[in-house]
């Protein structure tokens, strides 16, 4: 068939071949018509290095997740001019220490999609602890959060890792006098935006060992991350009693429980910390005293 093709016609063929010591060649012929094949080059085929990032990634990969202080401070640079407030976020960036140094007190931070429980649980947690409570992004930044919220995901989730390494500055701080309970930190800002950026199902989602879940080598790492989870009836039964205005990713949470899904999949996915999950649909008190357990199990508290 081949030689029938070969004789017939004018064109150029690449073809694999490997020699006897095991390398592999491309091979480029040029055949005539009528007349017999010849080669016209050869390229010694070499194995390239893995690339840093699985090619599916390259559009998370510091695009909506940021992985340094530099990388989401050098996009809200470049918004300077179209964004006013993008000054003062940056400002404020500037106060905090880069790499901020953990203090001798353990640092509790507790996850979860919205009316699980954190705010309930953090705040108990602070007065049993007698310890200092924060949240991400901070209370300093909450007057912009509005306008954030409203841009692309790349400026965005800026925006939000800023907003961690910012209080990671206090937790480092507060850290120093007393235990320290953080209502969302870098778990929220990552599971957050990977489940958004990524279409499809749950088999979608990077693999468990793909380094989109990879902590921040910059970011100060807490001791415990408490990953609620409640079932999702009994969380529209919160969220209704609660009766607070739900921000447009929860309203999206409510009403696409595949996102919801995805969202919970990467918070369980991110490494170094992992969170440790707890099923928070119990009463608020049986929720409170087995989280204490693990407090006292992984911080010696
Ligand atoms: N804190 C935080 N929220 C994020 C981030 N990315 C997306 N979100 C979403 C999660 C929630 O649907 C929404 C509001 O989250 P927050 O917990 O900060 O606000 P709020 O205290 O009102 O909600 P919650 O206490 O969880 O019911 O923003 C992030 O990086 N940090
Ligand atoms: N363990 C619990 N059992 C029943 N209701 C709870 C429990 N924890 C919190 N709630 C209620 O559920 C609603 C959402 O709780 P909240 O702490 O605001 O959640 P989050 O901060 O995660 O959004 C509130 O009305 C709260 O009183």
């Amino acid at each position: 068939m081949l030689k029938d093709l070969v004789k017939s016609e004018e064109f150029h063929l690449c073809t694999y071949v490997s020699s006897e010591d095991g390398k592999l060649w491309q091979q480029c012929v040029w055949s005539q018509r009528g007349k017999e094949c010849t080669e016209v080059a050869k390229h010694y085929i070499t194995v390239a290095a893995k690339p840093e990032y699985h090619p599916t990634l390259l559009n998370i990969i510091n695009t909506v997740v940021y992985y340094s202080f530099e990388d989401a401070y050098r996009v809200l640079q470049e918004c300077k001019e179209c964004i006013p407030e993008s000054k003062e976020v940056l400002e404020l960036a500037d106060q905090c220490m880069k790499n901020s140094t953990k203090g001798r007190f353990p640092v509790i931070v507790i996850e979860g999609l919205d009316a699980t429980g954190k705010t309930t649980l953090t705040q108990s947690l602070q007065e049993i602890l007698r310890g200092a409570l924060l949240r991400s992004p901070p209370g300093c930044l909450s007057q912009w959060r509005a306008r954030f919220d409203a841009e692309p995901p790349l400026i965005r989730r800026a925006f939000y890792a800023l907003g961690n390494y910012i209080s990671a500055c206090d937790i480092a701080r507060e850290s120093a006098k007393s235990p320290v309970i953080v209502d969302r930190y870098w778990h929220s800002t990552a599971a957050y935006a990977i489940a958004t950026e990524v279409g499809g199902t749950l088999e979608s989602l990077p693999s468990s060992h793909s380094e989109v879940y990879r902590w921040p080598r910059d970011l100060l790492t807490p001791d415990l991350v408490v990953l609620l989870t409640v079932r999702p009836e009994e969380r529209a039964r919160r969220l209704l009693a609660r009766g607070v205005e739900k921000t447009r990713e929860e309203a999206e949470l409510e009403a696409n429980n595949l996102f919801r899904q995805k969202v919970e999949e990467a918070y369980r996915r991110i490494q170094d910390p992992a969170c440790v999950v707890i099923d928070a649909s119990p009463s608020k008190e049986e929720v409170l005293s087995e989280v204490l357990l693990l407090i006292q199990k992984h911080c010696n508290l």
